[in-house]
C-alpha cells in the first residue's frame, strides 16, 4: 500500500510488537543472569540486551511485510501501520534492515559471533521460515516456530558465558512447550479470521475441542518441564513453589476451557493468563536465583 504522509515515529514503533518484544526481553535477560552465580559483567547485559532487543524488533517488522494482505482482512490487525497504509513496503524494508543490521552488528562487536549468529538464525527463523513458509503451510506452524520466539534465553545465557548450557536449554524449552498453549488459546477466539485469510491454524484445520485438548496437554508438559529446573539443582523452593503455583492457574485455565466449551470468554482470559504466567515464571526464576531457599536450610 502506498502513503501520503510520512510516517511518524509512533507508527515505526508498532511495527516492532513492543510488548511481545518486552516479554522476550525478560526471557533474555533473565538467561544473561542465571548463566553465572554472581552478576554478569554489565557491559554484555546492557549491549545484549541493545542487540537482541533491536534484532527481536526488525523481525516483528519484516512479519508486518509480509503478512500486510492477510493483516489487512482480519479484525484484530486491520488497523496496523501497513494495511492502514501509514508506512509503505519499501519504508518498512529499509527500517527492518536498518535496525536488523544495528542490531545483530551490536552483538558482533560488543558482545560475541556466537550470539550474533543464533540471534540471526532467531531473526529469520520468524521472519522467514515462520511468516513467510510455515504459518501458511502446517497447523504445526507455530510448534515449529516457535523455537524462534523461545531462543532469547539461550541468546541472553550465551551473551554472557559464549556457550549454550543445559540451564540455557531448559529455560529454551519452558518458553519453546508454553507457546502453543499461548497462541491456541488466542486462535480459538480468533478461528474465524484465521479461516477468512486461509491461514490453516490448528482451530481452523483440527476444529476447537481437538485444540482445546492440545492446549491442555501441552500445558501439563509445561508443567512437568517447569519443574525440572528444580529437580536437576538449577532452582531451589521459590522457584519450585512458583513454578507449581503458576502451574496450577494455567492448568485450571486449560481444564475449564474443556469443561465449559459454551463460556466464550474463556479462550481470551486463557490467552492473558498465558502472558501474566511466563513474566511471573521469569521473575521467579532470578528471585530463585538471588534469594535461593534449599530443603536443607528448612530441615
Ligand atoms: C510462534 C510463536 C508465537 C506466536 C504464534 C504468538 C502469537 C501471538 C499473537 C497472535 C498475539 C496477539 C497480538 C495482538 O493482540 O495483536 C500475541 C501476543 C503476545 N505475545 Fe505471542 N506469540 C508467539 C510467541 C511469543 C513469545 C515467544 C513471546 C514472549 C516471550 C510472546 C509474547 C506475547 C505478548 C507479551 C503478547 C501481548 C502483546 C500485546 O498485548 O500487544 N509471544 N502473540
Ligand atoms: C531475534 C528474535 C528473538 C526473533 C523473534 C522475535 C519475535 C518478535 C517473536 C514473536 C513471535 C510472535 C509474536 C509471533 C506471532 O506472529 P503472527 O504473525 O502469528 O501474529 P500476528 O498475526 O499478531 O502478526
Amino acid at each position: 500500500m502506498t502513503t501520503a504522509s510520512r510516517p511518524t515515529l509512533q507508527d515505526y514503533l508498532k511495527l516492532c510488537k513492543l510488548k511481545v518484544v518486552a516479554l522476550i526481553m525478560l526471557t533474555a535477560i533473565v538467561g544473561m543472569f542465571m548463566s553465572v552465580p554472581g552478576l554478569p559483567p554489565m557491559d554484555l547485559v546492557i549491549f545484549g540486551s541493545i542487540g537482541i532487543a533491536l534484532a527481536s524488533s526488525s523481525a516483528a517488522v519484516f512479519n508486518h511485510v509480509v503478512d500486510q494482505r492477510i493483516d489487512n482482512i482480519m479484525g484484530r490487525t486491520k488497523d496496523r501501520p501497513m494495511p492502514k497504509g501509514k508506512v509503505n513496503t519499501k519504508q518498512a524494508i529499509i527500517f527492518g534492515v536498518i535496525v536488523g543490521i544495528i542490531g545483530i552488528g551490536t552483538l558482533v562487536v560488543f558482545v560475541n559471533l556466537l550470539t550474533a549468529i543464533l540471534t540471526f538464525f532467531a531473526l529469520i527463523g520468524y521472519a522467514v521460515i515462520y511468516t513467510m513458509y510455515l504459518k501458511r503451510a502446517t497447523p504445526q506452524n507455530i510448534v515449529i516456530g516457535g523455537a524462534a520466539g523461545a531462543a532469547p534465553p539461550i541468546l541472553g545465557w550465551t551473551a554472557i558465558t559464549n556457550s549454550v548450557d543445559v540451564g540455557a536449554l531448559l529455560l529454551f524449552l519452558i518458553v519453546f512447550i508454553w507457546t502453543p498453549p499461548h497462541f491456541w488459546a488466542l486462535a480459538i477466539h480468533r478461528h474465524e479470521e484465521y479461516a477468512k485469510v486461509d491461514v490453516p491454524m490448528l482451530p481452523v484445520t483440527h476444529g476447537i475441542p481437538f485444540t482445546r485438548l492440545q492446549i491442555l496437554l501441552y500445558t501439563i508438559i509445561l508443567v512437568i518441564v517447569t519443574i525440572v529446573p528444580y529437580l536437576i539443582g538449577m532452582c531451589g523452593l521459590v522457584y519450585l513453589t512458583g513454578a507449581i503455583v503458576l502451574g496450577g492457574g494455567f492448568l485450571y485455565y486449560a481444564i475449564q476451557m474443556l469443561r465449559r466449551p459454551e463460556n466464550s470468554k474463556l479462550p481470551m482470559k486463557t490467552f492473558g493468563y498465558s502472558i501474566n504466567y511466563l513474566m511471573a515464571l521469569f521473575v521467579i526464576l532470578l528471585v530463585d536465583h538471588y534469594f535461593p531457599l534449599h530443603l536443607n536450610q528448612l530441615v
